[in-house]
């Protein structure tokens, strides 16, 4: 019998309750933008990394045990062989307690995929970008093509959805000049926005993160130059704060990590795409289920005490720092951020 019946949900060593599920189904990507990746990466052989049906598996288990929220990051989840099938999989999870299934993509392939994430139960996506000056787009993702990601976020309107939220990435000297115009490319979308500090996962060779750190706070005094933002209370049971603008649909959210640490409220675990749980993104403390799915498999009950059992290795928090050393050796693509 299933653990779920016990209801007892998931909870760390401090009380937090994890309700939010972000697996990662591939760390291969179409791209290699200078914070994620360095120029010559190598990803995991392909018998290395989950199965379709062992990421499903998974997913099922998190339900079980209370898990409200998922989302499929990567690597680039729409590069992943099989995704189509997937994505209904956990759609049908929606009828187990599932609230949302969430996607994080870099866009570039959405005008394929828009219309069958939709009809698959996908309810919110992201999308990356961090310019909207092609030239500048292909040297921060150094293989991006702007026009195909503007075409994909179309395309995803068209699919009919309507909370999509963009995601960037601010660093200095490379783009903060550029915070007003994604404002309002967003504002004349009606798309949210995020502006993320650059987190310290790997050495990606292309510069060091101390010259290019810029703080929420910073961006936040740059769109006040032009609009009047109102601090809100609406979550989506992820790390962004977000603020209203005064004439707009659009939110404008800031995960700052380094400033204004968002740890203590933690309700999130993640799954990289060979199969560990990783309790937390800036720490390496993790489970094996690869090796449980293959060892027993089939056996449910087992994967979701083994769960349950690894809350106690939920660390209270990350240790990053701006002053430019490299704290984690992992990429930000093996977790999906
Ligand atoms: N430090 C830290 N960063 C996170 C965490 N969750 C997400 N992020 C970062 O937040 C940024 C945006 O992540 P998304 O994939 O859009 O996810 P989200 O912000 O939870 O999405 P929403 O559901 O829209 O709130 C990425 O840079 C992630 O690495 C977290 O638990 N800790
Ligand atoms: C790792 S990507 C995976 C999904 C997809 N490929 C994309 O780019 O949206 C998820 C998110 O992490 C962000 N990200 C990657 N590296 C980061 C870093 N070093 N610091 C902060 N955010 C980062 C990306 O901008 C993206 O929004
Ligand atoms: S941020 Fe996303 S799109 Fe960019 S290299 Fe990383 S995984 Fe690929
Ligand atoms: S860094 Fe770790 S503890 Fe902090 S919010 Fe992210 S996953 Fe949670």
């Amino acid at each position: 019998m299933s653990q779920s019946s016990d209801n007892r949900g998931l909870i760390d060593d401090f009380g937090r309750r994890v309700r939010y599920l972000r697996i990662s189904v591939t760390d291969r990507c179409d791209f290699r933008c200078v914070y994620c990746m360095s120029e010559k990466m190598t990803f995991l052989p392909r018998q290395q990394v989950l199965t379709i049906e062992e990421m499903a598996n998974v997913a099922s288990a998190f339900v079980s045990l209370g898990v409200e929220k998922l989302r499929i990051t990567g690597g680039e989840p729409l590069v992943r062989q099989g995704i189509g099938t997937l994505i209904p999989m956990l759609g049908e999870l929606k009828s187990r307690g599932l609230k949302e299934l969430a996607m994080t993509t870099n866009g570039s392939q959405l005008v394929r995929h828009a219309r069958a994430l939709r009809e698959g139960g996908v309810d919110r996506l992201n999308v990356s970008l961090d310019s909207l000056d092609a030239q500048r787009f292909r040297r921060l993702t150094r293989t991006g093509e702007l026009s195909k990601v503007i075409a994909g976020i179309d395309a995803a309107q068209a699919a009919g959805f309507d909370r999509i939220k963009l995601n960037a990435v601010i660093m200095r000297g490379r783009n903060e000049d550029e915070v007003l115009r994604l404002v309002e490319f967003a504002r004349e979308r009606e798309l949210d926005i995020s502006f993320i500090e650059e987190m310290p996962l790997g050495n990606v060779s292309d510069h060091g993160r101390d010259e290019t750190y810029c703080s929420s706070d910073e961006v936040q005094r740059i769109i006040e130059q032009r609009h009047v933002l109102t601090p809100s209370t609406e979550s989506t049971l992820g790390p962004s704060r977000y603020f209203r603008m005064s004439d707009a649909k659009s939110r404008i959210g800031f995960i700052s990590p380094h400033s204004h640490n968002f740890c203590a409220s933690c309700n999130r675990v993640r799954v990289t795409a060979e199969g560990r749980l990783l309790l937390c993104l800036g720490n390496e403390h993790s489970l094996d289920l690869r090796a449980i799915l293959r060892r027993y498999p089939g056996d449910m009950a087992r994967l979701e005490r083994e769960i349950i059992a690894s809350m106690r290795l939920k660390p209270y928090q990350h240790h990053f720092t701006t002053d430019g050393d490299v704290q984690i050796v992992r990429f930000m693509n093996m977790t999906g951020g």
